[in-house]
């Protein structure tokens, strides 16, 4: 029997254990982490077989290990790893957002014949930890590979372990990788932050400030809110990439600069209509699977009590939340609750329960 330690039970190792789960019921899952609450969560949910804090010990006895921390985590697991007898036909993955400093902490590794091949989902969400994770988070989406010096047959097993993922595969060298990521990814994730702490100090003075954003601020900094320790490793494992690309994106934002200084209305039609064109032509279809969650917001009273009576309600129904979030609430007035469900079925279940309990529903999926 195949026995798969997953080192790191957020969004990416849950999904993926979930997923190899649903595929291979078979397969026994050992999940590892620092944090005794997800352990415990991942235990009772059913889609690891047994837990440990033990990283080390549970690696021993693998056949394939995942390592699926924060890309600094990774590396310093690289390590641990290359200290360890591991079973000689291991097979150990990642799936950090990086690859150059990945592949370099696995040569070690390597050079005592052990597997590596690096791995890079291209899905998941601003949402973290452990009760974010879903089977089908990385449907239709790429999932890079760098094989290295990996057999095919080893590259081949890996992905039949994660078949149930039902991912598009895509064999990069950790160079392309880190420069495609830096663009697509990284550089996005600089910007979002930074135009919601910029925006933020702006409007210090106004009452209302950030809460008076429309769609266009929400949808450019959703991931604003993604975890701070897992991109503080990803930026500092992909610098010179990162670094080189915000200048280049710093140019152009000097040059619309230049452009409304001027008056110039031809350059800025054209800087918007060069824009247009491209994101019109990649459609939801190609822009791979976006994270797919159900929300759903419900005004809520103020008043003691008020949000433990709508989670009391669902639970005792069995309709389980990847996620709550006070939106607003102030004294006197009505707040909204925003209620995330991790698919349609309980999503619209919570609706229909909710609302035959005269909650008002502000918007559903
Ligand atoms: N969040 C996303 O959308 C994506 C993330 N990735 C990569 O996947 C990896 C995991 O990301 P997420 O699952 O989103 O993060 P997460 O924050 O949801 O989960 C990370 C898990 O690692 C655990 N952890 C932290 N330090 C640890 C340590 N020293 N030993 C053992 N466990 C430790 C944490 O307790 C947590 O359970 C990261 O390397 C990230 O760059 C890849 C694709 C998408
Ligand atoms: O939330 C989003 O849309 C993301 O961009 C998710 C994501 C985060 C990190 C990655 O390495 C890959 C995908």
């Amino acid at each position: 029997m195949t026995q798969v330690v997953i080192h790191g039970l957020g969004l990416i190792g849950c999904s993926l254990a979930r997923a190899i789960k649903l595929g291979h019921p078979d397969v026994t899952i050992v999940g590892s982490d620092v944090q005794p609450a997800s352990l415990s969560y991942a235990k009772q949910h059913q889609f690891v077989d047994e837990v440990t804090t033990d990283f080390s010990k549970a690696a021993l006895d693998a056949e394939v290990i995942i390592l699926a921390g924060p890309v600094s985590v990774i590396t310093a697991d690289l390590a641990t790893l290359a200290q360890l007898t591991l079973k000689p036909n291991v097979i150990v993955t990642d799936v950090g957002s990086t690859k150059q400093t990945v592949m370099a902490a696995a040569q070690p590794l390597q050079q005592q014949g052990i597997t590596f091949i690096g791995g890079h989902p291209m899905a998941g969400s601003h949402k973290s930890g452990v009760a974010a994770g879903r089977a089908d988070l990385f449907e239709n989406a790429f999932y890079f590979l760098v094989p290295g010096v990996a057999s095919k047959t080893a590259v081949a097993q890996l992905q039949e372990l994660l078949a149930a993922t039902k991912v598009k595969w895509l064999t990069v060298t950790p160079r392309q990788h880190d420069r495609l990521v830096g663009q697509l990814s990284h550089l996005p994730h600089v910007v979002a932050a930074a135009l919601v702490n910029q925006t933020q100090l702006a409007l210090a003075d106004s009452p209302m400030g950030l809460r008076l954003a429309a769609g266009g601020f929400k949808s450019v900094t959703r991931i604003a809110s993604s975890d701070p320790t897992m991109w503080t490793a990803i930026l500092l494992n992909n610098p010179t990439v990162v670094v080189s690309q915000l200048q280049a994106f710093s140019a152009e934002l000097a040059t619309v600069t230049t452009a409304i200084e001027a008056g110039d209305g031809q350059a800025l039609t054209e800087f918007f209509t060069a824009a247009k064109t491209t994101r019109d032509h990649l459609g939801p279809e190609h822009l791979g699977s976006l994270p797919n969650f159900y929300d759903l917001f419900i005004n809520i009273p103020d008043r003691a009590g008020a949000i433990a009576a709508v989670t009391q309600r669902l639970a005792q129904a069995n309709l389980s939340l990847v996620n709550i979030h006070i939106l607003e609430i102030r004294e006197e007035v009505d707040g909204v609750l925003q209620l995330t469900f991790g698919n349609a079925a309980t999503h619209d279940a919570a609706v229909a329960l909710l609302a035959a309990a005269d909650y008002q529903i502000v918007r559903k999926r």
